[in-house]
């Protein structure tokens, strides 16, 4: 293997036998005539790839995809089927968490035990010590058993120990999100000496925003088949539309609505939706469908704040009602309202809206927040003077991603224009 390549991997397969009862395994090692009592399960399936060394590789994939099996073989936690794996280098691991601590031994002594498995003598270990309880940061707890940590403890800790004994190729996975805040920006701040020592970086993680960040190459996962490498933006927007379901619906939507009014419902069903919403209003007006669309056109629930998105509400009204109100909003993950829009204070006119019909009101803007996961709610309302009347509400009906490649100073991408004068 050239000496530019950290990991080779050819034809990696992982199989497991899968029986439907429990009584199966044991026929099944038992019969005489090798019948098989299972079928096979791949978890991975005739994978192949190469990655360079000083390459930052992010893993993407749906839950089962196959991206712990794959990290698994790689560190040699579990062993393939078939195919084989060449590695160029020592290899730091964050998979098992804590998996090569003792829980009997305090966290010093761990350090050096971890050292000691990754081929460093004691003075080795002595000379990165200080750094590592320095980067660990949990104060006296480093002389404590580790059985007594918090898992935030454990996985500051893991990660210290593993980023520091030097390795070639370190292996993350979500791991991170085990500690808090400051630490992953920690990690992350690690991260990017690593790369600029040339070391091989593996992450795997479900935040398609940190892979864009950090990852300039990606693999993509279904079903335990690589199904597409290439940029991390390539990549992302490959995932981006296996998991809004393939869809460009525009063109069968609108086969739909000319077929019949009364399906208008079929653009929900393209996004993510929050199990947990919230509904309620007397339904005067009813909001039948809506949708989230990017500048191709696609239903998504994932789109970039750089981009124009389409935030569309369909309704049918039960009555007759002048100047209703649509609306809409996105809230963070702990419910803070931090953009929206309505017809009202956008001065658009609502009045003359019929009985028994169908309309379609689309917001477009860009949705310039920093990259994270939010939720969005629609709609439908009318003041009368004072009193608000509230015809159908869906609070925190879809759950939305947005991307924001380029970092953002506090929630809102502000886009500010900056000039640097000599005076
Ligand atoms: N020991 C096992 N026996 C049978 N099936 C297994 C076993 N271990 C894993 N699998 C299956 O292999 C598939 C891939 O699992 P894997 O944990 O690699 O997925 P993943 O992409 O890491 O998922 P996640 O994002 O949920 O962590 C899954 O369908 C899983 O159920």
């Amino acid at each position: 293997m050239s000496t530019e390549i950290a990991i080779k991997v050819e034809h990696l397969s992982k199989v497991y036998k899968i029986f439907d009862k429990p009584i199966d395994r044991v026929k099944e090692s038992l019969n005489p005539f090798h019948k098989r009592y299972s079928r096979d399960f791949y978890a991975l399936n005739d994978v192949s790839f190469e990655i360079k060394k000083g390459e930052t590789i992010g893993i993407i994939g749906k839950n089962g995809a196959g991206k712990s099996t794959l990290l698994k073989i790689l560190t040699g936690v579990l062993t393939p089927s078939a195919g084989t794996i060449q590695v160029n280098g020592r290899v730091a691991s964050l998979l098992e968490l804590g998996a090569g601590f003792n829980p009997e031994m305090t966290g010093i002594e761990n350090i050096y035990l971890n050292g000691t498995v990754m081929g460093y003598s004691k003075e080795e270990m002595d000379g990165k010590l200080n750094d590592i309880i320095e980067f660990a940061d949990i104060g006296d707890f480093i002389n404590q058993p580790v059985k007594m940590y918090s898992s935030g403890m454990f996985a500051r800790l893991a990660f210290a120990v593993n980023a520091f004994v030097d390795p070639d190729i370190l292996i993350v996975d979500e791991a991170l999100s085990v500690g808090d805040l400051e630490f992953q920006n920690k990690c992350y701040r690690k991260f990017n000496d690593l790369k600029n020592e040339n070391k091989t970086i593996i992450f795997v993680t479900h935040d398609i925003n940190s892979i864009l960040k950090y990852c300039n190459r990606s693999f993509l996962l279904k079903q335990g088949n690589l199904v597409g490498s290439g940029t991390s933006k390539t990549v992302v927007d490959l995932y981006k539309k296996m998991i809004s379901g393939g869809s460009t619906a525009k063109n069968d939507i609108k086969e739909k609505i000319t077929d019949n009014k009364n399906k208008y419902n079929n653009w929900k069903g393209l996004l993510n939706l929050n199990k947990n919403f919230l509904e309620y209003g007397n339904k005067k007006i009813e909001i039948i469908d809506f949708a989230l669309e990017n500048e191709k056109n696609e239903i998504t629930s994932i789109v970039s704040s750089d981009e124009y998105t389409k935030i569309k509400i369909r309704i049918k009204m039960n009555e007759k009602i002048d100047s209703p109100i649509f609306a809409y909003s996105i809230k963070d993950i702990k419910g803070t309202e931090l953009i929206g829009s309505n017809t009202f204070v956008e001065g658009v006119n609502t009045d003359g809206l019929q009985k028994n019909d169908f309309y379609e009101i689309v917001f477009k803007q860009k949705l310039s927040l920093c990259g994270g996961d939010y939720t969005l709610s629609f709609g439908c309302t009318k003041h009368n003077g004072d009193e608000l009347t509230i015809y159908h509400r869906l609070y925190d009906m879809v759950l939305v991603k947005i991307m924001s490649v380029k970092p953002v100073c506090g929630l809102f991408n502000v886009n500010t224009e900056i000039n640097l004068d000599k005076i």
